[in-house]
């Protein structure tokens, strides 16, 4: 038997910036009354796997991408990532073997006054001597990979843009098809489809999800998009207050409502979709 990809045992997350606030009196605890922003995460998960983390505003979601990147150190618990822990290593080796994934955040970090091109090849980065990458910044070494990249959003006119005349959905475009230039085996990406209209939604999730699959990469999604967590993804993960409410192939609409019952009260409006499922559960 092969040994899974990613293994979060009892793992409890704070964020220090947070402690430090509520300890100096300056911010209240989290919503559950407590000072972590993930609970006991308990979670094995096997190469090759697509799973969407869905939860309400503030339930953990971000946090547990950032973790399984380790860009946060847990207060407690064990994370092995292909059988190393992260936390046990040197910085360096651990850098090393950050290169093996890749965190796609909600905003991606694009240097504003640099064009596309360059902007995107930086997905290669982990690839390339550190020669390479200076040269790339003076020109770019593989443009036609960045316009390939870049097709598969509908991007490709955008090519030598720069990155400040970019619309808010072509930005977050652009962060994911550095995504597809790197050659990560986890591709843990936050909320990709938030500025996207829902036509490129699908098709953005669509092509995520095949390149995912053509490299055997694990793919961990967060969306608020409920009904595109459960029509593209076999397993689900749905987290309330940093806790895993659930982590399901098989989620019904009692177990959506659950998680997000009372977090949006202000929100009960049509203009919210999202928000009547949840009143009133319908069948996709
Ligand atoms: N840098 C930080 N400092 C202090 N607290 C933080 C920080 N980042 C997040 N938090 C808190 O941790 C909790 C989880 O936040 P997180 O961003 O992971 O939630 P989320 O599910 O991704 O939310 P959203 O859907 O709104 O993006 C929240 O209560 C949030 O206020």
């Amino acid at each position: 038997m092969t040994a899974p990809q990613l293994r979060l045992q009892n793992l409890f997350v704070q964020h220090p910036d947070a402690v430090a606030a509520v300890f100096e009196g300056k911010q209240p605890a989290l919503k559950n009354n407590s000072k972590f922003a993930l609970h006991d995460i308990n979670l094995t998960i096997a190469r090759g796997e697509q799973i969407a983390i869905i939860g309400p505003s503030g339930a953990g979601k971000t946090t547990l991408l950032h973790t399984l990147a380790f860009a946060h150190q847990a207060s407690s618990g064990v994370i092995t990532f292909n059988e190393k822990s992260p936390w046990e290593l040197s910085s360096s080796e651990r850098h090393d073997l950050r290169r093996q994934l890749f965190l796609a955040p909600q905003t991606p970090p694009l240097p504003a006054r640099q064009r596309v091109v360059t902007a995107i090849l930086a997905g290669k980065l982990p690839q390339w001597s550190f020669a390479t990458a200076l040269r790339n910044l003076i020109k770019p070494v593989a443009p036609l990979e960045a316009y390939q990249a870049l097709s598969r959003f509908n991007l490709q006119d955008k090519l030598y843009a720069r990155v400040d005349k970019l619309s808010g959905g072509e930005r977050q475009r652009c962060g994911l098809a550095r995504l597809l230039l790197s050659n990560a085996q986890l591709l843990l990406v936050d909320e990709p489809l938030s500025a996207l209209d829902p036509q490129l939604a699908a098709q953005t999730l669509e092509t995520l999800q095949q390149e995912a699959s053509t490299r055997n990469a694990s793919l961990i999604c967060s969306l608020h998009q409920v009904d595109h967590a459960r029509n593209k993804f076999t397993r689900i993960i749905g987290l309330r207050e940093g806790k895993i409410q659930f982590d399901s192939r098989q989620v019904t609409d009692q177990m959506i409502a659950d998680l997000y019952q009372n977090t949006l009260p202000e929100m009960k409006t049509d203009a919210y979709p999202l928000v009547s499922h949840i009143d009133k559960p319908v069948c996709y």
